[in-house]
């Protein structure tokens, strides 16, 4: 059974921050929860991982957590809570930078002692949804950003929630984490759900002409760390 998330520690974000979109605490009453399911060795082209399906109860969403080592003892291990991207992940969609960061945090955990990789399901479109993620490429393709494609819809630039997050890492008595990230929200939101982030470790692509644009509105308007000129 899953233990609930430890109460919230408030951060503060960095002054240098240019427009934060952190994503709200969870309460510590939240009713999320979510059940363990099956698991099973996954061999990859980077190495055999451990998978395990966890189940939201509540929404029924499913996210495949893959783990290496023994996460419970590594002090801090690595790990990369990487939202779902149908478009990126499987079809190497070169509007974003999403199956390259999959590939180089699969590498990166394989090649520790110890790591983990939450795959979550039902974030597609930064959790606007498949279809008004197609929907906003045709607005960035007139000219609008990627915050504003989201906007011009009606929705929300980030509705993203970690919540399952904190119930899976704590299942996997994993208190602190060294999480692949160039989003420093992404820290916020983690720690403000009590999940210790000891370091960001920055997954940084090489930009392309497709995903310069979006890549460039991801580093000046949502404070991502992407060292782009
Ligand atoms: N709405 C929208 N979502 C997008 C777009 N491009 C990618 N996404 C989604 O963005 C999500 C990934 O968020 P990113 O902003 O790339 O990165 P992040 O997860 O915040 O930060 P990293 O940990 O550094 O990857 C996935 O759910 C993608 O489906 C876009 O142009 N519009
Ligand atoms: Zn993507």
């Amino acid at each position: 059974m899953c233990t609930p998330p430890k109460a919230p520690v408030v951060v503060e974000a960095p002054k240098d921050a240019v427009e934060r979109r952190v994503t709200p605490p969870l309460s510590p009453r939240s009713r999320l929860r979510v059940t363990r399911g099956e698991e099973t060795r996954m061999p990859t082209a980077h190495g055999d991982f451990d998978a395990v399906c966890y189940t939201e109860t509540n929404s029924g969403l499913e996210h495949l957590v893959l783990t290496r080592g023994d996460v419970s003892t590594a002090q801090a291990p690595l790990a990369r809570v990487h939202s779902e991207c149908a478009t990126g992940d499987i079809f190497g969609s070169r509007r974003c930078d999403c199956g390259e960061q999959l590939q180089k945090s699969l590498q990166l955990i394989a090649a520790a002692d110890a790591g983990v990789l939450i795959y979550l399901r039902g974030q597609e479109g930064r959790g606007i949804g498949l279809n008004a993620k197609l929907t906003a490429y045709a607005l960035q393709d007139q000219g609008r950003d990627t915050i504003e494609a989201n906007e011009d819809q009606g929705l929300p630039v980030d509705a993203r929630r970690y919540d399952a997050v904190a119930h899976i890492l704590s299942d996997l008595r994993v208190d602190a984490v060294r999480l692949l990230t160039n989003n420093p929200a992404k820290c916020e939101a983690l720690e403000a759900l009590g999940v210790r982030v000891q370091e960001r470790v920055p997954v940084l692509t090489a930009p392309t002409p497709e995903n310069y644009k979006y890549l460039r509105t991801k580093q000046d308007r949502m404070g991502h760390r992407l060292e782009l000129d």
